[in-house]
C-alpha cells in the first residue's frame, strides 16, 4: 500500500506521491492514473489518433464512457438507439462516433438505454467508480468534482485523453498547495452553492491558477458528500486545477455498497478504508496559499455578471463598473452589464427571469432536487417564466426522484421533468436561451453565450433557482422556505433507505448482453499492455504522431486587452460537435469576431488588417483561456495561424493544451516587457519568439524581453516530441507500478470488478480487436524521455 514517503505532507501531496511512476530532474512526473472517464465530446480525436498509430486502451476496466453533452433531455420512451434518437446531424456523430469507439476497444458504457447514463462527473461516484486516494481525469474541466472524495481529479485536453488512453498515465508537474478553509456553521438557506460562489467572489477566478484546493474546516465537515461534489466542482471556475477533501465517515458512508467500490465489510473494504484514512494532511503540513472564510459571511449568492467571480449577494444591487480600480475592470465591467442587460443600483430581487434551469454536474443530484421540490411544493411557477426545466444528473437519480414523488411536486407545480444529460448547462443539446433571455441556472458557468447565444446567466444554488420559478425573479429564497440550517444538510436526509444503494442491488441481477459478453471475456483480464514504438514526423498537429518543430516564430501579433477570456470565448460550444482537429479556424472567437454569420464584426481586432494574418496574440488581460478543458481552443487558434499567446498569466488546462499541438504559450508576469510587446503589436508591427534563446524581439531583432520555459516542453518542441511515444518508452516502469497497485490497492484494479457479479465492467460492450495499422508505426531510435 503507499504510504507517505516525506512528512508533513497534505492530502494533494500524498494521493500524487503514491502516482509517480517515474521522475525527473526537472520535476517533469510521469503520473499513474487509476480512473478514467470519457464522453463523446473530447474524445474522438483521441480514439482516432489511437486508430491511426496501432494502438490500445492500455486499462479498459478502468476506464468509463457516457453520453451526456449532445443528448437531447426529452423522453426517452421511444429511444430505439442513439442513431436515430439524436435529430441533429453533428450531436449524432459524435454519440455514434463514442458508441463506435467503445465497441472497437472494449470500453465499459453506459448509453441512452442504459439508467445508468448521465453526466459523466455524476456517474461516476454514483457507481463508485471513483474512490478516495486516486487518480481520476477525464476530457473535461469540472473533473474537480471527483476531488470530493479526496481523489487528486482533473480535466485534460483531448490529446492528454488520446495519452491515458494508451499509456493509463500523464506527463505532469507537482502543483501548489491552496487551502480554503471554512469555520462556524452555516446560516439558515445558505447552500454548499453559496460556500463556492462565495469563494470564487473572494479568490477571483484566476485565485487558484496552478494550485490544487484542499477545502476543509468545520463546515466542509458538516456537509453531505454531495454538497461536497457541488464545492470541488466549481474549483475550476477559482481557476484551481483541482479541489479536493480529505476522506472521512461521510465519504466511506457515502461508498458502502456502491457496484464499483471495494465490498463493504469485506477484507479489501477494510484495508481500502485503513488507507483512505491515512490520507488526511499531515497537522503541520505547509500550504503555498491560505484562504479562511467565515461561514457567518456567507448568504445566498448570484452572480451579476459573465463571470463565476462575479458574485453578489441576493439581498444586494447590481455593482457599479465605474467604481472598479483599474479601466480594463471597468471596461469589462461596462461590457458585462451591457451583455447582461442590467443597470447598475437595481436591487438583484428586482430582476425578472425568462427561464429556470435545475440541473448540471454542479447541483443535479438527488438531495439538489429534494431541496429545490422542498421550496416548489404546493406552490405554481410564476407565469412569467417561459420554462423551468429539472434535469436530474443520471438515470438513477430520476429515478430515485420519482420513487420519492418528487417529479410529481415539480410537474404539479409547471416545471418540466427531464432525462439526464448535461442540458441547458451549455447548450450543445437542443437545451437552449433564446438571445437576451434571462435564466436562474444552478450550473457553473455564466459566460457569454454559455447557455445560447446572447443567453443571459445568472449562478446559483438549486433553492435559490428553485425560489426563483416561483417568484418570477431572482429571489431570496429564506422569504419563501423557513430552515434551521443549510438546505442541503437537511436534503441529505432520504426519506427512504437511500437510492443508489436500492440501485446497487438490483443491478446485481447480470442482464442477457452481460452475459453474452461475459462468456466472450478471456479469463485473464491483464491490463492490455501495448508496446508500439515511437513514431516522428506525423503532419498533423496534435495528431497522434510527432509534432511539427517550433523554434523561431516570427510574424504579426495581434493586440487583445481583456482578462479571462474564457475558452467559450475563443471557440463556442456549437464548434465542439467536431470529431475532427483541423477546421476551427473560422470559428475561432466567433461571438466577437462575427456581427451575424457571415458578417464580421470590423471592430474586432482579427478582421483588420494586418491582425488577419497574425501569428502571435498579445494580451495585457490575465487569465487567458479560463474555462473548459476543449482542446478545440489551441485547435482554433493554431488551424487561424496563430501558434504562440503571450500573456501575463494563463488557465491551467488551456496552457498544457497548447504545449500538446505544438504552440507556445509564453508567460511575461512583468507589466513593462508586456506592455512593450503589446506596443510592437499594436503598431503593426512584427515580432519574434525566440524560443531557444527564450527571448522575445522587435521585427528588427532587438530584444523585447526574456521568458520562462518548462526545459521538459521547451525540448518537445524544439524537437516536435510526441508524448505518448516518449512514455511508451517507459513500459517497463508503467508496468512495475501496475504489479505493485496490484498487490497493495487490488481495489483499484477494474477487472476486479469483473469478477463481481452484476457489474457491468468491460461487460457490457463487447470487446472486439483493436484495429491494426502500420500507419504511424515507424521505428526510431529511443529518445531521451
Ligand atoms: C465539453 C467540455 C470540454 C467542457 C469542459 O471541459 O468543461 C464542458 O463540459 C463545459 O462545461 O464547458
Ligand atoms: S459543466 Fe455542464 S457541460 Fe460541462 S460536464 Fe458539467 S453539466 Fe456537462
Amino acid at each position: 500500500m503507499p504510504t507517505a514517503e516525506r512528512a508533513p505532507q497534505t492530502l494533494y501531496d500524498k494521493v500524487f506521491q503514491a502516482h509517480i511512476v517515474d521522475e525527473k530532474l526537472d520535476g517533469t512526473i510521469l503520473l499513474y492514473i487509476d480512473r478514467h472517464l470519457v464522453h463523446e465530446v473530447t474524445s474522438p480525436q483521441a480514439f482516432e489518433g489511437l486508430e491511426a498509430a496501432g494502438r490500445k486502451v492500455r486499462r479498459p476496466d478502468c476506464t468509463l464512457a457516457t453520453t451526456d453533452h449532445n443528448v437531447p433531455t426529452t423522453s426517452r420512451k421511444a429511444l430505439k438507439n442513439i442513431a436515430s434518437f439524436i435529430q441533429e446531424d453533428e450531436s449524432r456523430t459524435q454519440c455514434v462516433t463514442l458508441e463506435e469507439n467503445v465497441k472497437k476497444f472494449g470500453i465499459t458504457y453506459f448509453g441512452l438505454s442504459d439508467k445508468r447514463q448521465g453526466i459523466v462527473h455524476v456517474i461516476g461516484p454514483e457507481q463508485g467508480f471513483t474512490l478516495p486516494g486516486t487518480t481520476v481525469v477525464c476530457g473535461d474541466s469540472h473533473t474537480s468534482t471527483h476531488g470530493a472524495f479526496g481523489a487528486l481529479a482533473f480535466g485534460i485536453g483531448t490529446s492528454e485523453v488520446e495519452h491515458v488512453l494508451a499509456t493509463q498515465c500523464l506527463i505532469t508537474k507537482r502543483s501548489k498547495n491552496m487551502r480554503v478553509q471554512v469555520d462556524g456553521e452555516l446560516a439558515p438557506g445558505v447552500s454548499s452553492k453559496d460556500v463556492i460562489l462565495h469563494v470564487i467572489g473572494k479568490v477571483g477566478t484566476a485565485g487558484g491558477t496552478g494550485a490544487v484546493i484542499e477545502y476543509c474546516g468545520s463546515v466542509i465537515r458538516s456537509l453531505s458528500m454531495e454538497a461536497r461534489m457541488s464545492i470541488c466542482n466549481m474549483s475550476i471556475e477559482a481557476g484551481a486545477r483541482a479541489g479536493m477533501v480529505a476522506p472521512d465517515e461521510v465519504t466511506f458512508e457515502y461508498l458502502k455498497g456502491r457496484p464499483l467500490a471495494p465490498k463493504y465489510g469485506s477484507e479489501e473494504w477494510n484495508k481500502a478504508v485503513a488507507y483512505w484514512k491515512s490520507l488526511q494532511s499531515d497537522p503541520d503540513a505547509k500550504y503555498d496559499i491560505d484562504v479562511f472564510i467565515d461561514a457567518k459571511d456567507i448568504v445566498p449568492t448570484v452572480t451579476w455578471g459573465t463571470s463565476p467571480e462575479d458574485v453578489v449577494p441576493i439581498t444586494g444591487v447590481v455593482p457599479d463598473p465605474e467604481t472598479f480600480p483599474t479601466e480594463t475592470k471597468r471596461a469589462g465591467g461596462r461590457r458585462m452589464l451591457e451583455y447582461m442587460g442590467l443597470v447598475p443600483g437595481t436591487p438583484m430581487e428586482e430582476i425578472v427571469i425568462d427561464k429556470v434551469f435545475i440541473g448540471s454536474c454542479t447541483n443535479s443530484r438527488i438531495e439538489d432536487l429534494r431541496a429545490a421540490a422542498q421550496v416548489v411544493k404546493g406552490r405554481k411557477v410564476a407565469s412569467n417564466v417561459k420554462r423551468a426545466m429539472i434535469v436530474p444528473g443520471s438515470g438513477l437519480v430520476k429515478e430515485q426522484a420519482e420513487k420519492e414523488g418528487l417529479d410529481k411536486i415539480f410537474i404539479d407545480a409547471g416545471f418540466e421533468w427531464r432525462e439526464a444529460g448535461c442540458s441547458m448547462c451549455l447548450g450543445m443539446n437542443p437545451d437552449i436561451l433564446s438571445p437576451k433571455e434571462r435564466c436562474a441556472s444552478t450550473s457553473n458557468r455564466n459566460f457569454e453565450g454559455r447557455q445560447g447565444a446572447q443567453g443571459r446567466t445568472h449562478l446559483m444554488s438549486p433553492v435559490m433557482a428553485a425560489a426563483a420559478a416561483i417568484v418570477g425573479k431572482l429571489a431570496d429564497v429564506r422569504k419563501l422556505a423557513k430552515y434551521n440550517g443549510s438546505p442541503h444538510i437537511e436534503a441529505a436526509i432520504a426519506p427512504e433507505p437511500t437510492t443508489e444503494k436500492a440501485h446497487a442491488d438490483e443491478r446485481i441481477e447480470t442482464d442477457d448482453h452481460e452475459k453474452e459478453a461475459l462468456a466472450d471475456q478471456p479469463e485473464d483480464q491483464s491490463p492490455q499492455i501495448n508496446t508500439s514504438v515511437v513514431r516522428s514526423g506525423a503532419a498533423a498537429a496534435g495528431a497522434a504522431g510527432g509534432l511539427p518543430k517550433f523554434t523561431v516564430l516570427k510574424g504579426i501579433a495581434a493586440p487583445m486587452e481583456k482578462a479571462n477570456i474564457d475558452t467559450d470565448a475563443i471557440i463556442p460550444k456549437q464548434f465542439l460537435k467536431t470529431i475532427k482537429r483541423t477546421g476551427l479556424g473560422s470559428a475561432l472567437f466567433y461571438e466577437m469576431r462575427y456581427l451575424e454569420p457571415g458578417v464580421e464584426n470590423p471592430d474586432f481586432v482579427l478582421n483588420r488588417e494586418p491582425y488577419r494574418r497574425a501569428k502571435i496574440i498579445v494580451c495585457t488581460g490575465a487569465n487567458f483561456g479560463c474555462g473548459s478543458s476543449r482542446e478545440h481552443a489551441p485547435w482554433a487558434l493554431r488551424d487561424f495561424g496563430v501558434l504562440s499567446v503571450i500573456a501575463p498569466s494563463f488557465a491551467d488546462i488551456f496552457f498544457n493544451n497548447s504545449f500538446k499541438n505544438g504552440m507556445l504559450p509564453i508567460v511575461i508576469p512583468n507589466k513593462d516587457d508586456l506592455e512593450r510587446v503589446h506596443a510592437e503589436a499594436v503598431a503593426g508591427r512584427e515580432v519574434e519568439i525566440d524560443l531557444p534563446n527564450q527571448l522575445v524581439k522587435d521585427e528588427k531583432g532587438n530584444t523585447l524581453c526574456s521568458f520562462d520555459v518548462d526545459e521538459f516542453r521547451k525540448h518537445c518542441l524544439i524537437n516536435g516530441l510526441d508524448d505518448i511515444g516518449l512514455t511508451m518508452q517507459l513500459e517497463d516502469k508503467i508496468a512495475e507500478f501496475e504489479r505493485k497497485m496490484t498487490l497493495e490497492t487490488p481495489w483499484l484494479d477494474g477487472k476486479g470488478y469483473l469478477k463481481r457479479k452484476g457489474m457491468g465492467g468491460q461487460l457490457a460492450v463487447k470487446a472486439a480487436p483493436v484495429p491494426k495499422t502500420n500507419r504511424g508505426d515507424v521505428k526510431t531510435e529511443p529518445l531521451e524521455w
